[in-house]
């Protein structure tokens, strides 16, 4: 196994990610100021990364060592080889493919919301779901849910994951305009970032029951305000704001 070792964080590389695993990177894993792209085999890349050789073994063991289960409201995200002896609804997913394995914080945040939002028997969107993480969460809290996202190559992976934790959501390729149909919704779950939100803010008002609920994450402290007023400005009252690291959940209603 080899590592390609780049200079930043996921954040700041999150352009190229997409382009590392097409290239046939295995798993990616952040260390303190630099990100670790995992390959079979060693290849010409123009992201001026540096190359390291690493016994298969090493490498295996100390990605499942640092990769711990992560408690988050009333779930516990684990990857399949985990032993866990704690509490807490249990979301079994394959790390290191598409984004969602409940280590950022955005999906942590995202996941205690909607432990305390959920309505089971009602409708829950998921628009972004990535991994499925957040669909997976709300059919396991007894929610009828879809999961939509414009990468059609997440779809799969969320679809698989779903089939591992028993649960059914439905997965379809699109954005907000293609889940309108298949609204009215209770709840919708959003970990996108804050530009999309103050341009979807107006859809969210239309995708929402009377009495729903939108929480919206994967948004920048500093860019927090904007989207608080985009949500005021659609008519959704904002009911509540979380902060974790650098970043701001919102959890707003339909003004009735
Ligand atoms: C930050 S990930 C969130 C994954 C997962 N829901 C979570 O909370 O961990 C954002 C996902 O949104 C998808 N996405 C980006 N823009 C989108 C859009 N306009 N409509 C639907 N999905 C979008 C991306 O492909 C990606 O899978």
């Amino acid at each position: 196994m080899w590592v390609y070792r780049l200079k930043g964080t996921l954040d700041e590389l999150d352009p190229l990610l997409p382009e590392l695993f097409d290239r046939g990177a295995r798993g990616l894993e952040e260390r303190a100021g630099e990100v670790l792209a995992y390959f079979p085999a060693p290849l010409d890349l123009p992201f001026g990364g540096e190359w390291e050789e690493l016994p298969d073994e090493d490498w295996l063991s100390a990605w499942k060592r640092d990769l711990s289960p992560v408690e988050a409201g009333p779930f516990v995200v684990l990857a399949p080889w985990h032993a866990w002896e704690g509490s807490g609804k249990r979301i079994v997913l394959e790390p290191g493919m598409a984004f969602g394995t409940g280590h950022h914080e955005t999906t942590r945040m995202a996941l205690s919301a909607l432990g305390r939002h959920a309505r089971p028997g009602g409708k829950a969107l998921d628009l972004g779901t990535g991994s499925g993480i957040l669909a997976i969460g709300a059919a396991l809290l007894g929610m009828e849910a879809l999961g939509v996202d414009i990468d059609p190559t997440v779809l799969p992976q969320a679809e698989e994951n779903a089939r591992r934790n028993g649960v059914a959501p439905r997965f379809l390729l699109g954005s907000l305009e293609e889940a309108l149909p298949h609204g009215p919704f209770d709840l919708l779950l959003a970990n996108l970032y804050a530009e999309l939100h103050q341009a979807l803010a107006e859809g969210y008002k239309k995708a929402l029951k009377p009495g729903g609920v939108a929480l919206l994450t994967g948004i920048l402290k500093a860019k927090a305000e904007g989207v608080e007023e985009a949500l005021e400005g659609a008519g959704l009252g904002v009911l509540e704001r979380e902060e974790a690291g650098e970043w701001v959940l919102y959890a707003a209603a339909p003004r009735l």
